[in-house]
């Protein structure tokens, strides 16, 4: 398979006929991809169409040049893995029978090497959850997703339930995987860290698209840029509270200009993705928030 493994077309997805994700298009390409936005901006429903466990109420979800609707299911799972918080690991097993279980009946031996390769001694396979810290159960959880091999992993918050030093270790360790990642955070210092392209969620909308180093650097959507600057500096200033506190989004025109500080009567328009060197963002005054 050649191109990107992954990619939305126009997805349209929602729950009881509701959408919360509106006509999504990207496409998961190499050096990481992530999905930020705070909660509820439809990033675990996306990466549910992803995984094949939601249909999207129009557009596709391409797999190769095939949609969803028509794959190979088989080969589909062994290619995308989800990497779930380490909570939803079965109390009672064994780790070492949980990622046994992820692997071909011909290759259990291989349990121990799956360990090693997450940074864990083999013997701990035969602890049970609760016997392991926090950040040992992560890796358990990415060793039970690489035990097939796959090309793609879809990572809902993968550390965001571990504290700040295990967390960085289980970024360098996902780091140092080849396998291609799609990663959803409401954390910019995880994308920055594993993503060399985001793409930024608001109300089920992507507002911004483009390189994760420009996008924090010099947002060019005001939500970006209140997302980014609402980012808590150790021993810095508290961030600056900018616009509205709405949490409902507009129900016309641009969805953020009930909170945009920048918002003016054109924002009653909903405005087009347009392309802004290299990047792609959803905002009429995409240039004054640059030069801001
Ligand atoms: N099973 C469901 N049934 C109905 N509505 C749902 C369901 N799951 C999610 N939603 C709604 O869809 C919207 C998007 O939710 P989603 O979980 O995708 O957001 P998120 O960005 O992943 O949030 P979080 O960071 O809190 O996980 C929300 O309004 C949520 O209430």
């Amino acid at each position: 398979m050649t191109g990107p493994v992954l990619r939305a077309e126009r997805v349209t997805l929602g729950y009881a006929r509701r959408p919360v994700v509106h006509d999504v298009s990207l496409e998961i390409t190499e050096g990481g991809v992530g999905l930020i936005g705070e909660s509820g901006s439809g990033k675990t429903t996306l990466a549910r169409a992803f995984l094949g466990l939601l249909t999207p109420m129009s557009g596709n979800i391409w797999y190769g040049d095939q949609t969803l609707k028509k794959v190979d299911l088989r080969a589909f799972r062994k290619d995308v893995q989800p990497v779930f918080q380490a909570e939803a690991l079965d109390p009672r097993m064994r780790v070492g029978r949980s990622i046994a279980e992820a692997l071909p009946r011909a290759e259990r031996a291989r349990v121990g090497e799956l360990l090693e390769q997450v940074g864990l001694a083999p013997e701990l396979a035969d602890r049970r959850p609760h016997q392991l810290s926090g950040g040992q159960r992560q890796r358990v959880v990415i060793a039970r997703a690489l035990a097939v091999g796959p090309r793609l992993l879809i990572l809902d918050e993968p550390t965001s339930a571990l504290d700040v030093t295990v967390q960085a270790r289980v970024l360098d360790l996902l780091a140092s995987l080849d396998t291609e990642r799609l990663l959803i955070t409401h954390n910019l210092a995880v994308v920055e860290r594993l993503c060399r392209t985001s793409h930024v969620l608001f109300a089920g909308r992507v507002v911004e698209s483009g390189p994760t180093a420009e996008l924090l650097k010099s947002p060019a959507h005001p939500y970006t840029r209140a997302l980014r600057d609402a980012v808590p500096k150790l021993g810095g200033e508290p961030p600056q509270a900018r616009g509205r506190t709405e949490a409902v989004p507009a129900a016309t025109g641009c969805p953020f200009r009930l909170r945009c500080p920048m918002a003016v009567e054109k924002c009653e328009q909903a405005p087009e993705p347009r392309d802004l060197g290299g990047r792609q963002v959803a905002c009429h005054r995409a240039e004054d928030v640059l030069a801001a």
